[in-house]
């Protein structure tokens, strides 16, 4: 190998191999400082991304919901904008509380570097069989103050590129081209909610995922908003 295909060589495992918890928060707020989103290909603690699959595999089917669009009341099921199955993460699990415990670090470490403001988390871990999809979409709206980061992470082993699943980030309204996401083995993504419009194409096969969302407290008088 010729000395500078080596140096391409680690460079590019440095940027897709897994590094430091505190490395990895840090790389995650100077993304959303620089551009407002974080693509960081297979970083994710491994052991937390493997305890996250196999918990995920673990979970009986009839605990899977039909995943809505919209927020609790006005919650509707409509299966031509998404296809996907989703089990909300409480903490019961070992994984599911490492995740929950990884998310909160993150929180922290946003809340000292960029002045965020993230005063809660709320998480799913997804599930998209062949074929499943969510077309474009933002996951908050402008001035409703509610999902400020959106944090998505990838479970699935040797993905090959030829088998979609893809998660299309889109730079703005008018952007038609996006950046694609290879749903990869620990493959973090990180977004400013409002900013951001994106999609799940279909896949090839099932699609694994854990999905989660920082809010800011938008209470007013004794309206506790979020609830927990
Ligand atoms: O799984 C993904 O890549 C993104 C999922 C998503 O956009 C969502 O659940 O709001
Ligand atoms: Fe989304």
């Amino acid at each position: 190998m010729s000395a500078t295909a080596k140096q391409l060589g680690q460079r590019l495992e440095q940027q897709t191999g897994e590094i430091k918890t505190p490395d990895l928060y840090e790389a995650i707020a100077e993304d959303l400082y620089r551009q407002g989103y974080s693509i960081r290909p297979a970083q994710l603690p491994h052991q937390l991304t493997f305890d996250l699959l196999t918990q995920l595999q673990s979970i009986p089917e009839h605990e899977f919901e039909q995943a809505g669009i919209g927020r609790e009341t006005d919650l509707t099921i409509n299966q031509f904008v998404r296809k996907d199955e989703i089990a909300w993460i409480t903490g019961e699990s070992m994984a599911g509380q490492q995740w929950l415990n990884w998310a909160a670090g993150l929180q922290q470490h946003l809340n000292r570097r960029l002045f965020l403001g993230l005063f809660s988390f709320e998480s799913h871990m997804a599930h998209y069989r062949p074929g499943d999809f969510y077309k474009r979409h933002y996951d908050a709206f402008k001035g409703e103050a509610n999902r400020v980061l959106s944090i998505v992470v990838y479970l699935n082993p040797d993905w090959q590129l030829d088998e979609g699943g893809e998660m299309v980030l889109y730079l703005n309204d008018d952007d038609q081209q996006g950046i694609k996401v290879t749903p990869g083995f620990a493959t973090v993504v990180a977004f400013l909610s409002e900013e951001f419009p994106h999609e799940v194409l279909p896949a090839k096969r099932d699609r694994f995922s854990v999905a989660g969302w920082f809010r800011v407290n938008t209470s007013i008088g004794d309206r506790v908003d979020p609830p927990s």
